[in-house]
């Protein structure tokens, strides 16, 4: 990696507070008078980087410095030190989707305010996928609120360059990238990354805590991977977002990202993914064979998300044109898709961190916060200072208005 930003220097930075913890990286905010962001910080020394944490975060940088979009992350900064790997990105004050979503009556959203954060999710991944990205872990708690209301996504570590889009084929996993010096614009996080076996089959998902996303030991591939033109085979995501492709392992595309939007607009709707089995295995023969639940009236919103969890790719909504194809459906009649940045009000803006959430980790502020690298240090001696369980952060919102018209 390049040397150190001259701003960003870990000797010099105090955090203020844990925003997340995932199982390689962790995000700190980082405050001072002169500026706030989110520093995710990966100890290459730690028994993470066994998990391969050192090559994810160089392969998450590297995508992180191409992105230019208003709803996808910008990479302040970088600093690389023996131990540490670590990328600045802006604070995102609103918590995630989730989060959210547990804040609404019923734990569901209206059709309205699904259709502006669909919409936006949509830009996202219309700009990854233009740039040959597949994001591949798209779910709620990885869609993040800027303190302006409109979206990030988050983690990118299981993301992968694809071939151009005629062909859409997983060129390889993750290679261990330098840095361009240059680019070094847009950016966001890195993560959790487990590896199991089809037959370990316990399910992951458990009230708030953010979900594991999955991905199969290559031994386990049903069919190998090639390189050069052939798609591969290996299997990531989160097990409820997971595509029929994903889990028959016949390789995928883009088309896996519009399946988990279809996932994700459904859990919104509903307030539950529609294929959550009691176990993972379970979860799987759903996904597979299951045909969606649609509860109450059928609407334009339920057109949507079931031609969006079409089973078969090639039949799913987006696969031949893309975006495209997913904005012209009637779901989304109305809505302006160059100005939504400008032009509409996101339904709810966090009006500010308040600090006194739960699962947010507090650091002490005493001489203007904690030292990181004291931090991991104190994470090496579990009986002196235990860390307390981390997610997200807290966060109030106020609703801005009705979305009626949107
Ligand atoms: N820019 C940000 N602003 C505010 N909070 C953030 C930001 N980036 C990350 N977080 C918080 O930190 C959490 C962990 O971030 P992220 O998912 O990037 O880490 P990770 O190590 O990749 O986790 P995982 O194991 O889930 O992959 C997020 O779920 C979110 O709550």
């Amino acid at each position: 990696m390049d040397s150190p930003s001259p701003d960003l220097n870990l000797d010099n930075l105090k955090a203020v507070k844990v925003l997340g913890r995932g199982a390689m990286g962790t995000v700190f905010l980082i405050q001072d008078a002169a500026s706030t962001f989110a520093l995710k910080v990966v100890d290459k020394t730690s028994i993470h980087s066994k998990l391969d944490a050192e090559r994810r975060a160089r392969w998450e940088i590297q995508l992180l410095s191409q992105l230019s979009h208003p709803f996808l992350p910008s990479l302040i900064s970088t600093f690389e030190s023996h131990h540490f790997l670590a990328w600045a990105l802006p604070y995102c004050p609103g918590g995630d989707l989730n989060r959210l979503r547990y804040r609404q009556n019923d734990r569901v959203f209206s059709p309205p305010v699904i259709r502006f954060y669909i919409a936006e999710i949509i830009c996202a991944l219309q700009h990854l996928h233009s740039l040959g990205i597949a994001y591949r872990d798209l779910k709620p708690e990885n869609v993040l609120i800027q303190s302006s209301g409109h979206v990030t996504l988050t983690d990118f570590d299981l993301s992968r360059k694809l071939a151009p889009k005629t062909v859409q084929t997983v060129i390889s996993d993750p290679p261990p990238l330098p840095l361009p010096e240059t680019h070094r614009k847009h950016r966001r996080s890195f993560s959790r990354w487990i590896h199991f076996h089809p037959s370990d089959l316990s399910s992951q998902r458990n009230g708030l805590k953010k979900t594991k996303s999955a991905r199969v030991s290559p031994v386990s591939r049903r069919k190998p991977s090639f390189s050069n033109g052939e798609r591969s085979n290996s299997f990531v995501g989160t097990e409820e977002y997971v595509s029929p492709e994903v889990v028959r392992g016949d390789g995928h595309e883009f088309a896996v990202d519009w399946w988990a939007m279809g996932i994700l607009a459904y859990e919104m709707l509903y307030g539950t993914t529609p294929f959550k089995g009691k176990n993972r295995k379970e979860t799987f023969r759903n996904v597979l064979m299951k045909t969606p639940e649609f509860v109450g009236k059928r609407s334009e919103l339920t057109d949507l998300i079931e031609k969006l969890l079409e089973k078969d790719p090639t039949k799913r909504l987006g696969y031949t044109r893309g975006a495209i194809e997913i904005k012209e459906h009637e779901f989304f009649k109305g809505v302006q898709w160059d100005m939504l940045t400008e032009m509409v009000r996101p339904p709810f803006i966090p009006v500010r961190d308040d600090g006194t959430g739960e699962l947010t980790e507090h650091l002490s502020t005493i001489n203007g916060g904690v030292d990181i690298k004291h931090y991991f240090e104190s994470l090496k001696s579990p009986p002196s200072l235990p860390p307390s369980p981390v997610s997200s952060l807290s966060c109030k919102f106020k609703k801005t208005f009705s979305l009626s018209d949107f």
